[in-house]
């Protein structure tokens, strides 16, 4: 294996600047043919986003995710969307009711913009399989498939059918796979995107291990065309979940969608919960992710993503967790 880095390792080296201010640098991207106002997408996880946000997020331009925590509402959720002229992004697993709810998807005509298959070892038959139903009932929806972690995988998926694969197996802040099972890509995510980036024909979503803004610039750097977040979409005034109040402070729960509070058992056990404190009004992380990226597309000498893709990097040092703890 080639030599191995993660966000924190990188540094991106500047660049002549070509603008006069960083309201001109253009943060959007094209992806499934909309355009979107950033690179970046909320996990889609029970924790961080509901419909009020998915909402919130189509109407304002961004991409969303809806999860697929409670799946008897997602046909109204479809209905809800389409009917306000905004766009359906939801997520499915691959057991057998959700062969039916494609089924009886394509039965009724509704037809979502996005279908996410998210589970935790994308790399396999059950997602292919998965892929190729979800390609034959509705060859319309834009179909992201994952989680994985390795080029094979990435090629595997997209020769099935994804129109992008999601890239990330264990970095999550309140993953504990990288733990329990010593696998997956956490403490070398980024090298790990790279890796997959090569292969991949199709765009690749980073999931995972994001804490910074600046990261998001360098997912970019290393091949991503979105980026999904989790914990930095932790704790806001919208976010779902419980709030507790300690010593005066506030606090909003974020936890993993493989640990016992999503489960409701301890079975199969891969996530953890944390208290996030509170961060206030959603759309104030978005633009300040926004002016950061236009910030960043500056120092990267353009005025468009593109820019990043080109910068020069070094590596400063390497640490298996990302400043992650375990509890
Ligand atoms: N990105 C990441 O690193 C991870 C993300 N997650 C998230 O947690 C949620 C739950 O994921 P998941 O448990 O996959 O979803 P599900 O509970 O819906 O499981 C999907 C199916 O895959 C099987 N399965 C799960 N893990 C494995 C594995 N390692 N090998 C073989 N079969 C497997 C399950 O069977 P059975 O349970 O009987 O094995 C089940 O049949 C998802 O939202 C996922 O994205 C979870 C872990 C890692
Ligand atoms: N191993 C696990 N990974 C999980 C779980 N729930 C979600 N996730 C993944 O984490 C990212 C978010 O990462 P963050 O670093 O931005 O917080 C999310 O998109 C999933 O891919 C879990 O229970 N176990």
């Amino acid at each position: 294996m080639r030599k191995v880095f993660d966000y924190e390792d990188i540094q991106l080296i500047p660049a002549k600047c070509i603008v006069k201010s960083r309201k001109e640098c253009d943060t959007t991207i094209e992806f499934g043919g909309r355009r979107f106002r950033l690179p970046v997408v909320p996990a889609n996880m029970q924790t961080i986003i509901d419909e009020k946000i998915a909402l919130y997020l189509a109407e304002k331009g961004y991409f969303y995710i809806m999860h697929r925590f409670k799946p008897e509402k997602r046909i109204d959720f479809i209905k809800d969307m389409q009917a306000r002229g905004l766009y359906a992004s939801i997520s499915v697993g691959v057991k057998n009711g959700e062969y039916d709810f494609i089924q009886q998807l394509a039965d009724e005509n509704l037809v979502p913009e996005y279908i996410t298959i998210d589970i935790a070892h994308g790399h396999s038959d059950s997602v292919i399989d998965m892929i190729k139903h979800i390609k034959k009932l509705l060859p319309e929806s834009f179909v992201i498939a994952g989680n994985v972690g390795t080029p094979e995988a990435v090629r595997e998926l997209e020769h099935a059918g994804a129109d992008a694969t999601k890239v990330g197996i264990g970095p999550g802040k309140v993953c504990i796979t990288k733990i329990k099972t010593g696998f997956g890509t956490g403490g070398w995510q980024l090298a790990a995107l790279r890796w997959c980036a090569k292969a991949a024909t199709k765009p690749i979503i980073a999931d995972g291990g994001i804490r910074t803004h600046g990261d998001i610039a360098k997912s970019i750097r290393f091949g991503a065309s979105m980026v999904m977040i989790g914990s930095l979409f932790a704790g806001h005034e919208e976010s779902p979940g419980e709030t507790k109040i300690v010593d005066g402070k506030i606090y909003k729960e974020y936890f993993g969608s493989a640990s016992e509070f999503q489960k409701g058992e301890r079975r199969n056990v891969e996530g953890k919960k944390m208290w996030v404190e509170y961060k206030g009004r959603l759309q104030n992380t978005l633009t300040e992710m926004e002016e950061d990226l236009q910030s960043s597309i500056s120092y990267a000498g353009g005025n468009k993503l593109s820019a990043l893709r080109q910068v020069d990097y070094v590596i400063v040092k390497n640490s298996i967790f990302n400043g992650d703890k375990i509890y």
